[in-house]
C-alpha cells in the first residue's frame, strides 16, 4: 500500500515516516503566491483550495493517490505566510508575542486528477508575552525554523516556549492533522486497516 505526499516539507514527511507509513515524494510546483496575493475570503478556506491545488498538480501526472496540504497563519482576520527572513521572523514573533493566532490547516487527497477527500483544521495558539531577551535568545537558536515554518516555531522543540496555551490537534500545529489522514488513507487501501 502506497500513496505519494505532494510536499517538500520535512514536517510533514517526518510525521508519515514516524507513523510508520509507505509512501513517495514528490512535491507541487504550485504558484501559492499567485492564490494568497490579496486574497480576502475566509482563511481556512484559502488553505484547503492551496492544499487541493497541490495534490491536484502532482495528481495529474502520477497514478495514485497524492495528498497536499498547506498551512497559514491567521492573526486578526490577516493572513501570514512564512516569513522570508530571520529579520521578519523576529518582528513577526513580536507583533504576535502576549495574543493569540491562529495556524490554519488544510489537506487535500486527489486520485487521477480529481479531489477525493479535503479536510480543514485550526489550531488556537496562545502566545505567551515573553521579554525581549528571550526573544533575542530565541532567535539566535532557532535556525532555519524561523524561515522553514509558517509561524517561525518549531511547536515540538524550542518553540514550545513561546506559548501559554495551545488549543487543537498536536498533529495539525505540526503541518499535518495525522488522524483524519490516517482514516482517509485506510478507506483508501493505502495504509493497514
Ligand atoms: N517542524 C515544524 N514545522 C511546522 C510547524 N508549524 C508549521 N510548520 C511547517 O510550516 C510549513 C508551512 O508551509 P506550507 O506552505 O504549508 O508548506 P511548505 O513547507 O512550503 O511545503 P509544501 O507542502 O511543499 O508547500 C510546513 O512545512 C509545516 O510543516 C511546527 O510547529 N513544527
Amino acid at each position: 500500500m502506497s500513496f505519494i505526499l505532494a510536499s517538500g516539507s520535512a514536517s510533514r514527511r517526518a510525521i508519515l515516516e514516524n507513523a510508520g507509513l509507505d509512501f513517495e515524494i514528490d512535491p507541487a510546483d504550485v504558484d501559492e503566491d499567485a492564490l494568497k496575493t490579496g486574497y480576502s475570503g475566509d482563511i481556512g478556506a484559502l488553505a484547503v483550495r492551496l492544499g487541493e491545488e497541490k495534490a491536484l498538480a502532482v495528481s495529474r501526472r502520477r497514478e495514485g493517490l497524492v495528498l497536499g496540504a498547506d498551512q497559514v497563519l491567521e492573526f486578526e482576520g490577516r493572513l501570514f505566510d512564512k516569513a522570508r527572513s530571520a529579520e521578519e521572523a523576529e518582528a513577526r514573533l513580536r507583533e504576535l508575542r502576549g495574543r493569540t493566532h491562529w495556524l490554519k490547516g488544510g489537506v487535500a487527497a486527489a486520485v487521477g486528477g480529481e479531489i477525493v477527500w479535503r479536510h480543514e483544521s485550526a489550531c488556537r495558539m496562545v502566545m505567551r508575552d515573553f521579554s525581549d531577551a528571550f526573544l533575542a535568545d530565541y532567535v539566535a537558536r532557532a535556525g532555519d525554523m524561523l524561515t522553514s515554518s509558517v509561524g517561525g516555531y518549531a511547536y515540538e522543540g524550542l518553540g514550545a516556549q513561546l506559548f501559554s496555551e495551545v488549543e487543537g490537534d498536536y498533529f495539525a500545529v505540526l503541518g499535518l492533522p495525522l488522524l483524519p489522514v490516517l482514516g482517509m488513507l485506510r478507506d483508501h487501501g493505502a495504509a493497514p486497516a
